[in-house]
């Protein structure tokens, strides 16, 4: 019998240290019959940790069967924060980290690798994200891709979001940020590719601040707003915003917001650019180079 999960409602706090997705609600799944009040933490085998209660994880939990070593019925889901309690948590489940923080609970940890591509609309950043991952294995998230993705789930923001794609506006941090965040939480990787983010100061400062993540570098694709116009106006990927009128908006967009978050990454030191205006071929030659020397000096 499958376990039954009552339904809870999590707070996550955002996270805290510099690098690292740090969930410190950490939740066990107990067989119901190890209640918390009475269990004894040494004598529990059977659990599953699991950083917030979501359907989906739900879902996988039934899918999975947690309850495998015997116990059957009824689970129950307690918060633990002893350390010394949970010597034996196993240190993988489901391909993330985890470990004590500094106050002693238990939270997951993901430590990341984060590169920011920047560019353009049109610039050929999703073109020259899918090479890198083939050749670089990083993870590619595409913050326009997240948004749409999120539209079309019927989510709450979708009609926002909607809107403001097809006024070429920039989506509220808040919400880009969420998108990113769970999928990098749900993906087993550590490398990852941020694709179209930050696109303003507002991205930029929010992002830093809630994930204290700093990329380790920013991909700049340079590239003249004709030939980005000539690439967008022959996408045909069925686009909202690859209209003319959109386009103008969103290199408007770009010009007076993106290029100044380019420009704080640059005084930093961070920027590598690359002029986009090639063939995909040797715009790729340049990414490569780029990404051989970050893989020497990691
Ligand atoms: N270097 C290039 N030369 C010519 N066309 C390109 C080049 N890079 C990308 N494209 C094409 O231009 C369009 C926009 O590229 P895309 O990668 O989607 O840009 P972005 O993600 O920056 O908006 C796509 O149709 C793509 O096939
Ligand atoms: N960080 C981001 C990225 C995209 N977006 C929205 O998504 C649209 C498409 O972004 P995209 O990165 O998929 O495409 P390009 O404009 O780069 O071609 C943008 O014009 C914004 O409306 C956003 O609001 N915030």
């Amino acid at each position: 019998m499958c376990p039954v999960l009552p339904s809870v409602a999590v707070n996550v706090p955002w996270p805290t240290r510099p690098g690292v997705i740090s969930f410190p609600s950490i939740f066990l799944l107990l067989p119901h019959s190890l209640q918390p009040q009475t269990h004894n933490t040494s004598q529990i085998r059977n659990f599953v940790l699991v950083h917030s209660i979501t359907r989906r994880i739900i879902v996988q939990l039934r899918q999975k069967r947690v309850d495998t070593n015997g116990y059957c019925g009824r689970c129950c889901i307690i918060r633990v924060g002893l350390r010394q309690s949970f010597h034996h948590v196993p240190s993988v489940i489901w391909g993330s980290e985890w470990c004590l923080d500094a106050n002693g609970s238990l939270s997951i940890e993901k430590k990341v690798k984060v590169v920011f591509v920047l560019g353009g609309p049109g610039s050929g950043k999703g073109t020259q994200c899918a090479n890198i991952v083939e050749h670089f294995g990083y993870t590619h998230l595409s913050a326009g891709d997240l948004l749409r993705a999120e539209i079309k789930s019927g989510s709450e923001n979708g009609t926002m979001i909607q809107n403001m794609i097809t006024e070429g506006k920039i989506v509220p941090s808040e919400v880009t940020i969420k998108l990113l965040q769970r999928a990098m939480l749900e993906s087993e990787n550590d490398k990852f590719l941020i694709d179209g983010f930050p696109r303003n100061e507002e991205n930029r400062a929010a992002f830093e601040r809630v994930t204290k993540i700093v990329p380790e570098f920013v991909l700049f694709f340079d590239c003249a707003e004709e030939e980005m116009e000539l690439r967008l106006l022959n996408r045909n990927q069925g686009r909202v915003d690859d209209n003319i009128e959109t386009i103008r908006k969103r290199f408007k967009v770009f010009v007076e917001s993106s290029l100044p978050v380019i420009e704080y990454y640059s005084s930093r030191g961070k920027v590598r650019k690359i002029d986009a205006g090639r063939s995909v071929e040797e715009v790729f030659e340049a990414v490569k180079s780029i990404f051989s020397s970050a893989t020497v000096v990691a």
